[in-house]
């Protein structure tokens, strides 16, 4: 495990006052390992869980060759004889209940959806193109279907033998039903991570508490939570830790000694009446960071004992935006997921945005299809960091990258969708 200092030598110019949003990632890439801790799991209860080993193919999917269309089967040599075929029909195969005969020069099969193809036959003609005649044969243009069509070959989909998935893959629904398909019911999955978060600061309301002066209602609590699930984790809600050194250190030594990693939100800027930072510093390895960014420029990373910290700023956008950018990431990376980030999808701004070069600006907009059939975006309203109307309004976050200057109406930008992570 390394110290903040060990990753802090590893990085070219590393400067805790001015970070890059991208050297926050590849810092965080350095500090936070994968947990080695895995467990079995019946596959209903596998989603979004993270594979822990490869899966190889027990079997091959199909494990036949089968037809793809109710129809007729034949020998596809067949419809180079002329314009029209004519089949004599000798059996039925059923999905389930192989045709097992065998057929002469001219002859086919009335077969299903999902039927093992008959020996002797390559391709099917679909029932819709074909004509009974009043003898009980059928038949259609050669023009209806080339030699192979309509079926599916054993093995087309999986493989016995070879690897079906690769561990690290983030089990979603097609993947389970995948799994499924090989005929397994339980999968190895990396353990959830339990992830501990409480809020700071001495304005900061819990539900239920009547309203004060000068206090705020804690939406922290809410957003990281949901956040925090929708990623797979376990959460330790540890509610509003109040500005005193007693409770802020029960809460952090508490927090780390059940949980993986810790995220707090407040009390890392430059405020006076802050214990926050000095219990930070005081229990754990951490570095307090200005980030080069808009929301989010503050933010604490370290160790406290074997727990990771986030000690996110407390602006109610700014939590979310480094969650989004730095924590969601690094928790992946921990949860051992291979997931590469979603690609930023590109949209032509509908209005001019003003960008300071030097810094990454995520800017909350929404992503519409434009009259000429592309993506457009506009920004949500205010953009205060304090501001989560304009974050609800949102689909995607507008990356204004570091070396980006202002933006010009019709531009293109880069969006990072929510993707159901909001
Ligand atoms: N002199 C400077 N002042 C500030 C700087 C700076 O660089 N120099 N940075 C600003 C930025 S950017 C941010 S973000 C904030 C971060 O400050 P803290 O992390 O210390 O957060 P707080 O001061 O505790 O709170 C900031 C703001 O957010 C509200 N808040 C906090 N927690 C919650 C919560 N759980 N639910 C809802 N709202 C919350 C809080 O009431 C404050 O309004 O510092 C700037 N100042
Ligand atoms: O972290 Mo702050 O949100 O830029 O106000």
């Amino acid at each position: 495990m390394k110290t903040i200092a060990q990753v802090a030598a590893e990085l070219q110019g590393y400067d805790p006052q001015a970070l890059s949003a991208d050297a926050v990632n590849e810092f965080l890439a350095r500090l936070v390992t994968p947990t080695a801790d895995t467990q079995e799991v019946p596959l209903f209860d596998a989603l979004g869980r993270v594979l822990a080993t490869d899966l190889v193919s027990p079997i091959s999917v199909p494990p036949h060759d089968n037809s793809a269309m109710d129809g007729f089967a034949f020998d596809g040599a067949l419809l180079s004889q002329g314009e029209s075929i004519t089949l004599d029909i000798v059996g039925t195969a059923l999905a389930g209940k192989a045709w097992q005969g065998s057929v002469g020069h001219g002859q086919g099969v009335k077969i299903m959806t999902g039927a093992i193809m008959p020996a002797g036959m390559d391709t099917v003609v679909p029932q819709e193109f074909t004509q009974a005649a009043p003898d009980g044969r059928i038949t259609f243009a050669s023009t209806a279907v080339r030699p192979g069509d309509n079926r599916r070959l054993a093995g087309e989909d999986l493989m016995q033998g070879r690897p079906a998935l690769r561990a690290g893959e983030v089990l979603g629904p097609a993947a389970c039903g995948l799994i499924a398909s090989l005929g397994i019911p339980r999968v190895r999955v990396m353990r959830r991570l339990r992830v501990a978060y409480f809020s700071t600061g001495d304005e900061i309301l819990s539900l239920g508490e009547p309203p004060r002066e000068g206090a705020v209602y804690d939406s922290n609590r809410y957003t990281v939570f949901g956040l925090l699930t929708r990623l797979g984790c376990e959460v330790i809600d540890m509610g509003v830790v109040r500005d005193d050194p007693a409770k802020l250190e029960a809460a952090f030594s508490e927090a780390a000694a059940g949980a993986d990693a810790i995220i707090t939100s407040g009390g890392v800027s430059v405020g006076e009446a802050d214990y926050t930072k000095a219990m930070m510093r005081q229990l754990g390895d951490v570095a307090f960071w200005r980030i080069a960014m808009r929301p989010g420029r503050p933010m604490a990373v370290g160790r406290l004992g074997s727990s990771i910290l986030f000690g996110l700023p407390g602006n109610p956008v700014a939590v979310m935006v480094t969650f989004l950018a730095f924590v969601k990431p690094a928790l992946l990376r921990m949860m051992g997921a291979a997931a590469q980030p979603a690609p930023l999808l590109q949209a032509r701004s509908e209005e001019p945005i003003r960008k300071k070069a030097g810094r990454t600006e995520y800017q909350r907009g929404l992503v519409t299809r434009a009259p000429d059939g592309g993506l457009q975006v506009r920004t949500t309203g205010n953009q205060g960091s304090g501001v989560l109307s304009s974050m609800v309004h949102a689909n995607g976050l507008i990356v204004l990258h570091h070396g980006q200057g202002d933006v010009a109406a019709g531009e293109a930008v880069d969006v990072l969708m929510f993707d159901g992570a909001i």
